[in-house]
């Protein structure tokens, strides 16, 4: 028996990053949340403490700063693609990173130039994975808090010694969504670049579609919705290849009024934080080109 090192990866995680651009009077700011990782030829740190070939985590944060300040941000994919790419590029031991980038919304005050407000918690996020010449993005959105009023059912499961849950042809449904979509490479599998797709564009169209196959599927399940949701992003949008999707069903629970002598039509609920099902899955193209390391290590999924 022998004791080997497996897979691993080390990078600086979450640095805030904010910038603010100047347009005479006019600003705009970007808020990202941005972790590096790195990996190759790294035996020897692990095994005997040896760390010529370690890029310092620290290294890799200041990278982030100097390259904020060196050209614009742009889109996060391409900030993300930017950094893993100089990483691998630059450092012989390093034949791959992985770099996540959260950015957090602020919308403008109105009517002023430099004044800004966090009016959710909604987070657009890209995960780019370098493996030597390819790259692969898998963007997304984090914590989106959607609710329908109706419009969801969930009856016909099974019943056993433990089930108490009543049928309901009519219920309060309401996630959190989390989604990640990975883009196909457009030259395919042996591809080195994403850099035709428009990221902007890309994301409004995926999250509005999101929302709006939320809102409009009559829903039998959250499982059905979850499918319904990825399954309408890769109709409408070519370049993405899988949608996986991850949505807590934030239950809401008619309360029992009848102590009091009253009725509860569905009018009155008891919004519960915890428990809470957790609502899993994928939805790809079966000729999707190979996912290789896009996913790997990615939190979630
Ligand atoms: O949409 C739902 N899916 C489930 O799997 C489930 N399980 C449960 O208790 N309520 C629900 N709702």
């Amino acid at each position: 028996m022998a004791i080997v090192l497996g897979p691993n990866q080390y990078g600086k995680a979450e640095n805030r990053l904010v910038t603010v651009t100047r347009d005479g009077a006019v600003h705009t700011i970007r808020d990202l949340t941005v972790s590096t990782s790195l990996r190759g030829d790294l035996a020897d740190t692990h095994l005997t403490g040896d760390n010529a070939k370690v890029l310092a985590t620290d290294t890799q944060k200041n990278t982030v700063y100097a390259f904020a300040k060196q050209a614009p941000v742009g889109e996060i994919e391409d900030f993300a693609l930017r950094l893993g790419r100089h990483f691998v590029s630059t450092q012989e031991a390093i034949t791959g990173a992985r770099v996540l980038i959260d950015e957090h919304a602020w919308e403008r005050i109105e009517g002023n130039d430099h004044s800004f407000v966090q009016g959710t918690n909604e987070k657009r996020t890209t995960a780019v994975t370098i493996d030597g010449e390819r790259a692969w993005v898998v963007s997304g959105v984090r914590d989106v808090v959607v609710l329908k009023s109706t419009g969801s059912e969930f009856h016909g499961f099974p019943r056993d010694e433990y089930t108490t849950l009543q049928e309901t042809d009519d219920r309060i449904l309401a996630t959190s969504v989390t989604a990640r979509w990975r883009y196909q490479t457009p030259g395919g599998a042996g591809d080195r670049t994403t850099d035709g797709i428009d990221w902007a564009e890309s994301f409004t169209g995926i999250r509005r579609l999101l929302l709006a196959t939320f809102a409009a599927k009559h829903s039998l399940s959250l499982q059905q919705t979850l499918y319904a949701m990825g399954e309408a992003v890769l109709e409408a949008r070519p370049e993405v290849a899988e949608v996986r999707l991850s949505m807590p069903n934030k239950h809401h629970f008619a309360v029992d009024l009848s102590p009091f002598g009253l009725t509860n039509d569905n009018e009155v609920f008891y919004a519960a934080d915890r428990p809470y099902g957790l609502i899993e899955g994928a939805v790809l193209r079966d000729d999707a080109e190979d996912a290789g390391s896009a996913w790997y290590t990615l939190p979630s999924f």
